[in-house]
């Protein structure tokens, strides 16, 4: 009878021959005395554990008496989701990501089998109508759905212990891949929030090759690396210092880090922030699994007291030196507005080393800088900024994953002359990507590629051009400090003679 059948369907059928046993026994119990019932339920029931070896664990979806969600349904179902669409013949589909992608789970009363370490086990899925008076072929607000987990007594340490630890794990994980990502802004103390949506990927972001490997195995080890932070004491987080000029791709890079690792952003506008509480009260309500990221940190730290005085002064030098130099200095909020933040450089470094970072894990701390020169050692020592990753100007390779993504040419007649020319000349990807882009309606790569060479000439052409006029200016300089120094010469020499005359004047005289 129970021939092809697998084990717990053979003992299922023996448990519901007992329950028919049973069954007729409830008929008859009303007419047995009380005593003698009780007896013989009570080794119906042995009986039955006896002959039917299996477990079963039931998951509701509502618990608890205010009838929560239950968070282990949810994690449960998700895990289930990729053996249920390979084994279950009906499926539900719900869409998530706002219709980006559907996710199938198992209909009711449907069963899959899972292994874990050798070891076969089965879900299934149900549900329970309440026993209502009218009949409706609607689904009622009442219907409490479950999942019933079904192994063998001998495996009840593993499932109990590691495979639930394990599904749930699974399962947590299978939903932070399938949510909605958020960017979220400060406006004052408090975050507001967009659907992130940046299609940058480390695939898409042009540089040489090995670095980009370097930066993506980095990322990759931390999101891994939970356990090994707990066993070293350490905050899980990390630090990153993205470093270049502007238009290298800094704002693109930390795109390419949220969609890899799945993060949301955090953009902190510092110079929005009050003070250092508000810094805090914003820091501590930032989720897990995710980046804040402060850009342009040199601009938006204002800093108070001293160090303010010092780093205007600075400023000023600063400017004067770089002079006409593609110099991107962004007004601070408190320029544009006459009232500034008060976060001073002691509250940054508290949230970076802060207590804040106990409460969750999984975050990356992003800053940008056009001036890495300018920042305080103390911001960026390693602990702090862990990894500082310089974004240059465009060189061959990052130029070849920029003509392979805009235009698909892996090799072209015209890549030696534009190797040469990127050698020779300072142009940050997002000039070469300008000229990438298509020309016309079809596209032609060699338009194209043609621009950019006429835009590398050019470039060069004004590089050597600006080279030449600094090197005039500097003989002029030199030439006119030589000068002034004949002329002090001369000036003292004159000087000289005329005490010397003075002198013998006046011993003449005397
Ligand atoms: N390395 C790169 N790879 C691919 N695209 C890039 C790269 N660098 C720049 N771009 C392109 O140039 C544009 C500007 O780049 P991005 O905003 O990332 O520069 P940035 O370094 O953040 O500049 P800023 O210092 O002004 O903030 C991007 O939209 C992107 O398309
Ligand atoms: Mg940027």
């Amino acid at each position: 009878m129970f021939i092809n059948m697998n084990p717990k369907d053979t003992f299922a059928q023996l448990g519901s021959l007992v329950g028919g046993l049973m069954f007729f026994w409830a008929i008859f119990q009303q007419y047995f005395p009380y005593q003698l019932r009780t007896y013989l339920e009570k080794y119906s029931h042995r009986l039955v554990n006896y002959v039917y070896p299996y477990i079963q664990v039931r998951f509701n979806d509502f618990t608890g008496e205010r009838l929560m969600r239950s968070e282990a349904y949810s994690a449960i179902q998700n895990y289930l989701s990729v053996n249920s669409s390979m084994q279950a013949k009906r499926l539900k589909a719900d869409i998530v990501k706002k219709g980006q992608s559907l996710v199938l789970s198992m209909d009711d009363h449907e069963e899959v089998a899972d292994v874990f370490k050798g070891v076969k086990l089965w879900w299934a899925s149900g549900k329970n109508t309440p026993k209502t008076q009218s009949v409706s072929f609607f689904p009622t607000s009442d219907e409490r759905r479950y999942y019933r987990l079904t192994f063998h007594k001998r495996h009840r340490d593993l499932i109990i212990g590691p495979y639930l630890k394990h599904v749930l794990k699974e399962g947590k994980a299978i939903k932070v891949r399938n949510r909605q990502r958020k960017l979220y802004t400060n406006n004052g103390a408090y975050w507001s929030h967009v659907v992130f949506e940046h299609p940058a990927t480390f695939q898409t972001l042009a540089m040489e090759p090995e670095k980009k490997k370097e930066i993506i195995d980095d990322l990759i080890a931390f999101s891994q690396a939970e356990d090994f932070y707990a066993r070293i004491g350490r905050a899980w987080k990390r630090g990153y210092l993205l470093y270049g000029p502007p238009g290298t791709g800094k704002s693109t890079m930390i795109a390419a880090m949220a969609n890899l690792l799945n993060y949301d952003i955090y953009d902190l506008e510092l110079t929005a922030v009050k003070d250092n509480t508000e810094l805090r009260r914003l820091l501590i309500e930032t989720s897990s699994k995710s980046i804040i990221v402060i850009e342009d940190i040199d601009c938006s730290l204002e800093l108070t007291g001293q160090r303010k005085k010092e780093k205007k002064k600075e400023k000023k030098e600063d400017q004067d030196q770089e002079g006409k130099d593609q110099n991107k200095e962004k007004p601070s909020k408190e320029d544009r507005d006459g009232k500034g933040s008060q976060v001073t450089l002691s509250g940054l470094l508290n949230f970076i080393d802060g207590l804040w970072s106990a409460c969750g894990g999984e975050r990356l701390i992003v800053f940008t800088t056009n001036y890495k020169e300018k920042l305080d050692p103390a911001l960026i020592r390693k602990g702090r900024m862990d990894k500082h990753i310089e974004l240059s100007y465009c060189g061959f390779e990052a130029f070849k994953v920029l003509a392979k993504n805009y235009l698909q040419v892996e090799e072209h007649s015209l890549f030696p002359t534009i190797s040469n020319l990127l050698g020779d000349t300072k142009i940050t990807p997002a000039d070469v990507a300008e000229h990438l882009m298509p020309k016309t309606i079809f596209g032609d790569a060699e338009i194209s590629l043609n621009s950019l060479v006429k835009g590398l000439e050019n470039a060069k052409e004004e590089e050597e051009k600006k080279a030449a006029e600094e090197e005039a200016a500097k003989k002029k300089e030199l030439l006119d400090k030589k000068k002034a120094e004949e002329e002090e010469g001369k000036k003292t020499a004159e000087e000289e003679t005329k005490k010397k005359e003075l002198l013998e004047k006046e011993k003449s005289q005397g």
